[in-house]
């Protein structure tokens, strides 16, 4: 999908009802989505039909559970109901826009859920930088999850989605390293390094801020839904990174 005109940073590009919208941690997932499939409008059940299978096999029809697997993005929001049992707040989301849109380890866009309800929201996708026209708007499909991981293991969580992402280039082995880093100071706030909440760790933040900037990463929204999911949403550290987040 190409940007059709100049975005500014922080820019709505899209706002669409979901077509499915399934709980990614759920005790039964595929039960989920098959009851909101057969729920659907016979048009928005073409929709769903219409988008790639990366499973199906050449001249076989495709399934929903390929289709699904192929086309959900991760949506990790702030405060997002979740059942009592999800390790975090996490949507897999399949939209009839959304699921165009191409992956990249270094995203134009970040998507997020419009409202602390997963019953009343949409799903949205902002700019996270200046897309110029005819430029590629993209997400990363995990939602963030993996963002601060090296390569070999980015690649290894997307290859349910049927390709390989082809972060190549003279940066690679830099980048490894700094997404190393970024994973390794991510957990060391989210497992004790924030854990005062008179002091949250504001150079362990910092680090990682200057590495998202390092990385040309602007996804602060999405950091804040796992901040937020893991520490609690009145964490001093989560507050510290709310102010830094785009627009919901
Ligand atoms: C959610 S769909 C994306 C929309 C799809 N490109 C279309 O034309 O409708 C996911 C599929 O897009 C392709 N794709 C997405 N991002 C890609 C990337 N960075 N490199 C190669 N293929 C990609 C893969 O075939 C993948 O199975």
């Amino acid at each position: 999908m190409a940007a059709a005109r100049d975005f500014a940073e922080g820019e709505l590009v899209l706002c669409e009802e979901p077509l499915l919208a399934f709980e990614l941690f759920g005790a039964s997932p595929r039960q989920e989505v098959l009851a909101q499939f057969q729920a659907l409008a016979e048009e928005r059940k073409t929709l769903v039909a219409d988008l790639s299978d990366c499973y199906a096999l050449p001249g076989r029809p495709k399934s929903l559970h390929g289709i699904v697997e192929t086309n959900n993005i991760a949506v990790y929001s702030l405060g997002l109901e979740a059942a009592a049992s999800a390790p975090a707040s996490a949507l897999g989301v399949v939209g009839n826009l959304l699921s165009r849109m191409n992956h990249s380890c270094a995203p134009s866009c970040e998507a997020s859920w419009t409202s602390s309800r997963r019953a009343s929201g949409r799903i949205q996708v902002r700019t996270s930088s200046a897309v110029q026209e005819g430029a590629e708007l993209t997400l990363f499909y995990e939602g963030g999850l993996h963002l601060r991981a090296p390569r070999a293991e980015r690649q290894g969580a997307l290859s349910g989605y049927g390709f390989r992402c082809a972060c190549e280039g003279e940066e690679a082995q830099r980048s490894d390293e700094r997404r190393a880093r970024m994973g390794h100071v991510w957990r060391g706030l989210c497992s004790g390094g924030a854990e005062d909440a008179a002091r949250p760790a504001p150079e362990a933040l910092q680090e990682l801020l200057r590495l998202y900037d390092e990385e040309a990463l602007q996804l602060h929204g999405a950091a804040l839904g796992h901040l937020a999911a893991w520490l609690g949403e009145e964490h001093p550290s989560v507050e510290w990174w709310r102010r830094r987040a785009p627009e919901q």
